[in-house]
């Protein structure tokens, strides 16, 4: 380990784990370093494309949401600034309080779409909730859903189960809590965003314990771990445009690319202006969502 006058190396600390996006480190018994990347993925692959200041973007977003979010649950959020964070992740990267995470993803819903329009389509329900007949690709739930998921391996989706299933992991106690704190922070998380002209139409959080106390953890109603749809243009029975990730998908599966989803090619590296553009709609998702101009959050070019 570097002395205390030596800066911190992210090679200082042990790899955890990495997802699609992200990594994360440890730094000591009870402190670990979630680090976002600039790494997007489309269609359930990484692209061989990054987008500048994603990682920053996106962490910035989680830390707006822990605060906002914070007298309804404490978060895992120790420090985004620190002597522990290495200049290299600087604004990519949060020092977070190591819990014991809960094996459930805690999906709320309030527009159907996604697995949850495939599991309506096929059985009427969605994680064992039966909804009203007749709903369509993007309508708006009769009220949000509490739509748990089982975490699936690096690369493979989610499988939804239905809230027995959560009871029988955790307990009817727990499992209580989880849904109850799971509706609440989207319900208070949708109506902000609502009022800023963004839909959130669901959204993933992930729980864990510090000894008997729940604390959110992973990131937060960030675009990677839910869906934003445009208030303007909102219109039920079609797939709604992704806020953020719309002009990846568009020139992915258009003429230029020369990429077809339906086989298992990689896809091609991304034109500058599709990174450029995809950059923008970031950086404006997070100033519109907050209301924070994105040039004061830390790690920029010095
Ligand atoms: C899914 C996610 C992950 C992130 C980045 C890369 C791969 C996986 N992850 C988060 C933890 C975790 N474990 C203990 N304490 C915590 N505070 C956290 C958090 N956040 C474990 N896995």
């Amino acid at each position: 380990m570097a002395g205390s006058a030596q800066a911190v190396q992210l090679t200082d600390y042990r790899h955890l784990a990495s997802g699609k996006v992200r990594e994360l480190y440890e730094v000591d018994d009870e402190l670990l370093l979630l680090v976002a990347t600039d790494r997007i993925s489309a269609y359930d692959h990484v692209l061989p494309t990054g987008i500048p200041d994603k990682g920053r973007v996106l962490t910035a977003m989680s830390v707006f949401w822990f605060e906002l979010l914070a007298d309804l649950v404490p978060g895992h959020v120790v420090a985004t600034e620190d002597r522990r964070i290495p200049a290299s992740v600087r604004g990519r990267a949060l020092l977070v309080r190591r819990l014991d995470m809960v094996p459930v993803e805690c999906v709320a819903r309030g527009y159907l779409t996604g697995s949850g329009l495939a599991d309506y389509r096929s059985t009427g329900a969605v994680c064992g909730i039966t909804l009203p007949p007749g709903l369509d690709e993007a309508d708006r739930l009769p009220e949000p859903l509490f739509t748990p998921a089982a975490k699936a391996e690096l690369g493979a989706h989610d499988e939804n189960i239905g809230y027995d299933d959560v009871v029988a992991t955790v307990g009817a106690e727990r499992a209580q809590q989880l849904r109850d704190l799971t509706l609440a922070l989207y319900a208070r998380a949708a109506e902000h965003a609502a009022g800023r002209g963004v839909l959130v139409a669901d959204t993933k959080f992930e729980f864990g314990l510090d000894g008997h106390r729940m604390v959110l953890g992973d990131e937060v109603l960030t675009p990677d771990s839910s869906r934003f749809w445009p208030v303007d243009g909102y219109r039920p029975g079609r797939v709604q445009p992704s806020y953020d990730k719309q002009y990846v998908r568009d020139w992915l599966t258009g003429p230029d690319s020369g990429w077809d989803r339906r086989t298992d090619a990689p896809p091609p590296p991304l034109p500058a202006e599709v990174v450029d553009a995809t950059r923008r709609r970031y950086v404006q998702a997070y100033e519109l969502v907050t209301g924070r101009r994105f040039d004061d959050w830390p790690g920029g070019d010095a």
